[in-house]
């Protein structure tokens, strides 16, 4: 998951659209638009010469991304085109810019040498990076994996598959919409693959935020995408990786194994397997959630996530691992204990902890490195930093084993330090070698005899020549001897004539000058091959033992990856004893119960983010089914409320994923789905369909809660009119409260008062307020959660503190105070307001006092005060939850009223959903409008 904020999400453009007919003056030319046409969604960087050179469009976009020069080729012929070009050296640094920026790069080579070359150069695409499928060390990030994400429709469900190609990790699922939402929110691709004709499908479902990609209907056929995957994987079913269901999610995973394909990815054997994402594991925290409570990334620029706090990782591995694990909290009480004891084992333990830090730091991305050597693009000072990171791994499997925590002995015995390819590499490749193979000097001496011997021919010739010199010189006697080189004859021997006859036969006479001849022997030919050749030879033998030593890793690639593995799970658990340590955070008690008991919980973010000085203000929140289902929280702007409510679905999710949470003490009853919705304003600017779509996923989302969901509603209806707000926010709360299915836990944060009322007929509905203390007419906030709603909304008191012109202030209040006079005569005297209409008949009693201050789960807290203050008696029209008052209402001989009742009588109000609440709503309003 990208935490950084600069990635690239955004619709790739078809580049290199180059016009009508594009006039290709040159067969170079031409082999470009071929190339071209075949691959019309990349951007190509054309290799000539020394240099990767693109035309037309791609050179527009190129030079802006790299900020180079955009030149014309041909300039003022029919075939004149835009260029901009780079060195082929720079092409590390300029690529994952290109990529970054959300391009797919197509790189074409030339695939022989021009120098042997018959006329044109014969040219290839070796291979396409996009954003979801690279290596690249400047594209990718370490602490988050880099997901190419395929998702294919289907008719009921739709099937999702990611794959990180740099990790080898490969993933599957099938659900419908909201699942494949929360997925792709989860997991945050960086490329999606949809096919052509899904592309408004998906849109309207995901927006159009993702770098994504289409492909052809033919590539999601589920016999092809079958196929695929049981060739890649070797096996002849799909069984044994627990996916022969998933009919759409195979042909999810199977395009993505089409597009390495396409993508001339061919060596991925790390790709070693696919697992099941299993909906039923985790909890289920929908898009909005993780978006909302900002678990790995901010919602705006300058925020801190959860992640930010939590992460004390020190490996890439575990890195990765902790993104995944917040956004996959556990179910299982027994797996999340298992977490919670190892975490505890290793905060009594601080010489273990420090131990086992020191050598987690030892060991560096070794999950990234054996995909390299799987893919063959490892290089030598990577081969090095991968025996290094083995090195570290026999002294921490010595100390996990011996630890006597059993998580941590389990992991000893997954580690495996592979020492034989460990000491190959140390063996073979020299500790300062380059990071190229092709360049020579990257293996050791005496690691094979042709090598050495070439290296001496070609960095010590002038000693070898002077050597046969000096050796022939004194075997013939003839002290003028002189080894020498011309271009005709090579290497030869020069004897002046008064020395021809002490001459060896075997010699073979080349050249006679004036006063000497000139020989050659079959030792100077032999050595002139070698020297000629040897630094050629050299660099292909070089890389020949290199290659060797590349397949020999490659043998450990499935232990590498165990090891990884563990390595990850290790290194998060000793992330969050150091985060419970440092922070102060304690062992959560976490069990079947369905009771959320949180003692003076904070916010683990806040609280790390106050100034000096000012310290978080904790509070105790309780949940249960029997008493306190649902606790609506009223109180000012700015009073906390919004805080307490994340910060009790954190430490849920804290606790779940096994991690101690900042509180005194908390019971937590496994929750098994958080589900958060915030009135926010931009929920609605984007428009009437995304609001219609969000209403209809809380809808069904809603009707599958369970007795252990937690559901979090903040300020439902700022976004809206006050109306619509507080209708569906009404309309959801009764909808919890009277559910005969579940009980769903639910803390309701709001500053319309009126909701307050809910209370009064819904006996598990319980009203808070976050208390504030006002003087001289200014607010204090205390941050403290209280028994009791509040009377009044405070939002004037608000503005004044945001320095509001003292003149608007006053304003405001008198048209406060006009409006409410207005409101308590118009529900008087003339019958309902478009307001009470809303309302209606939900309470119809009278209003009781306000509830003294007592602790939020004060077991002895007086009933009604814990209810809170009753409202204002509002007029009413019709009493959903007692039908008895509302007839009464209604005079028998008026249709419209009776066809009101009809309407009221035919209802099942336990299966009515908030949307289908709405729509009666407004028929009622409709059938009493014709009268
Ligand atoms: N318990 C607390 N202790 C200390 N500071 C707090 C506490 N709760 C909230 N705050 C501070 O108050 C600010 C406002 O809190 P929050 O956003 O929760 O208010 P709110 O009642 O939801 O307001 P609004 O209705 O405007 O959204 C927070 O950003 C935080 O800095």
């Amino acid at each position: 998951m990208k935490t950084s904020t600069a990635s690239p999400k955004k619709p790739i453009p078809m580049h290199g659209t180059l016009g009508p007919a594009p006039v290709a003056d040159t067969p170079l030319m031409k082999q470009y638009y071929a190339l071209k046409q075949q691959h019309p969604g990349a951007l190509i960087l054309f290799r000539v010469g020394d240099f990767y050179e693109t035309f037309g469009e791609d050179a527009v976009t190129t030079s802006r991304i790299l900020d180079i020069v955009l030149t014309k080729r041909g300039a003022g012929t029919p075939a004149e085109t835009q260029l901009a070009g780079f060195p082929h050296h720079s092409l590390d640094t300029h690529l994952p810019k290109l990529v970054r920026a959300g391009q797919r790069v197509a790189i074409c080579d030339q695939l022989e040498d021009p120098k042997l070359a018959k006329g044109l150069v014969k040219r290839g695409i070796t291979e396409l990076v996009t954003p979801g499928v690279s290596f690249n060390d400047n594209v990718l990030e370490r602490k988050s994996n880099n997901y190419l994400c395929a998702i294919h429709f289907g008719k009921q469900e739709a099937g999702i598959s990611f794959l990180d190609i740099s990790t080898g990790e490969f993933l599957v699922a099938q659900g419908d919409r909201a699942y494949l939402g929360k997925l792709l929110q989860n997991f945050a691709p960086a490329e999606v693959l949809f096919c052509k004709k899904s592309r408004a499908e998906f849109e309207q479902h995901y927006g159009p935020d993702f770098c994504h990609y289409a492909l052809d209907e033919w590539v999601f056929g589920f016999d092809y995408a079958h196929d695929t995957l049981t060739r890649h994987f070797k096996t002849t079913s799909l069984k044994g990786f627990g996916i022969d269901g998933l009919r759409e999610g195979i042909t999810a995973a199977g395009c993505i194994l089409h597009y390495l394909a396409e993508t001339k990815h061919t060596d991925v054997g790390h790709i070693a397997g696919i697992g099941r994402l299993e909906e039923d594991k985790y909890v289920w925290l929908d898009r909005f959630t993780v978006r909302n409570l900002e678990l790995v990334l901010p919602q705006h620029v300058g925020g801190v996530p959860l992640i930010d706090i939590l992460d004390q990782t020190v490996t890439p591995m575990g890195a990765r691992l902790l993104r995944k694990w917040v956004v996959l909290p556990l179910k299982e009480p027994a797996q999340i204990q298992r977490r919670l004891d190892t975490v505890d084992a290793l905060l009594q333990d601080d010489e273990l902890l420090g131990q086992l830090t020191q050598h987690l730091r030892q060991i560096n991305d070794l999950e990234r490195l054996i995909s390299k050597v799987a893919v063959r693009r490892v290089n030598p000072r990577e081969l090095l930093q991968l025996s290094r990171a083995l090195d570290a791994i026999e002294p921490m499997r010595a100390l996990l084993a011996g630890s006597g925590i059993r998580a941590l002995q389990k992991s000893a015995d997954q580690l495996n330090p592979c020492a034989t390819l460990r000491e190959e590499i140390k063996a073979k490749i020299k500790q300062d070698a380059p990071l190229l193979t092709n360049q020579g000097n990257v293996l050791n001496d005496g690691v094979d005899k042709e090598l050495d011997e070439l290296r001496s021919i070609a960095f010590s010739g002038k000693d070898y020549l002077l050597q046969i010199q000096q050796r022939e010189q004194q075997n013939t006697g003839i002290s003028s001897l002189k080894v020498a080189y011309n271009k005709v004859f090579g290497y030869y021997l020069e004897v002046s004539n008064a020395h021809k006859n002490k001459v060896p036969s075997s010699w073979i006479r080349k050249q006679t000058l004036v006063n000497a001849e000139r020989y050659i022997t079959e030792e100077l030919k032999t050595y002139e091959e070698k020297i000629l050749h040897a630094e050629d030879r050299l660099f292909v033998l070089e890389q020949q033992i290199y290659n060797d030593l590349v397949l020999l890793a490659m043998d450990f690639v499935p232990q590498i990856q165990q090891n990884a593995r563990a390595i990850g799970i290790t290194d998060c658990l000793a992330s969050f004893a150091t985060t419970a340590r440092q922070y102060n955070y304690v062992k959560p008690i976490v069990n079947d119960t369905t009771v959320l008991d949180i003692k003076q919980g904070r916010h683990p973010v806040i609280e790390r983010q106050l100034p000096v000085g000012e310290s978080y203000i904790p509070n105790d929140i309780r949940l249960d089914q029997d008493e306190q289902q649902i606790v609506v929280i009223t109180g000012p702007n700015m009073a906390g409320k919004s805080a307490l409510l994340r910060q009790t679905a954190l430490i849920v999710l804290l606790a779940q994923i096994g991690s101690f949470v900042p509180a005194e003490a908390a019971t937590i009853g496994v929750i098994d789905k958080i589900f958060t919705r915030v009135g926010a304003s931009d929920n609605l600017s984007k428009g009437e369909s995304t609001f219609m779509v969000e209403m209809t996923e809380t809808a069904s989302i809603l009707n599958n809660l369970s007795d252990r969901s937690l559901v979090l509603m903040d300020e439902i209806g700022r976004g809206t009119s006050t109306y619509d707000g507080i209708s569906i926010a009404w309309a959801i709360v009764e909808h919890l409260h009277n559910n005969p299915k579940a009980k769903a836990k639910t803390l309701f944060a709001t500053h319309y008062h009126e909701l307050n009322q809910l209370a009064e007929d819904c006996p598990r509905v319980r009203n808070f307020n976050v208390a504030v203390k006002e003087a001289d007419g200014r607010i204090l906030f205390m941050r403290k959660l209280v028994a009791g709603g509040s009377e009044h909304s405070f939002g004037i008191h608000v503005a004044r503190m945001a320095g509001m012109p003292t003149a608007v202030v006053l304003r405001a209040n008198e048209i406060m105070h006009h409006l409410e006079q207005e409101r308590t005569n118009t529900s008087l005297e003339d019958g309902p307001t478009e307001f009470d209409d809303v309302l209606a008949g939900l309470e119809a009693e009278p209003a009781a006092t306000g509830g003294k201050v007592v602790p939020l789960n004060s077991q002895s807290s007086d009933d009604q005060a814990a209810r809170g203050p009753r409202p204002q008696p509002a007029a009413a029209v019709a009493s959903v939850p007692r039908p008895s008052l509302q007839l009464s209402m209604f005079e028998p001989a008026d249709p419209a009223l009776e066809r009101v009742r009809d309407l009221l009588q035919h209802l099942d109000v336990n299966t009515l959903t908030p949307i289908d609440a709405l729509l009666k709503l407004n028929e009622l309003k409709l059938a009493l409008g014709n009268q």
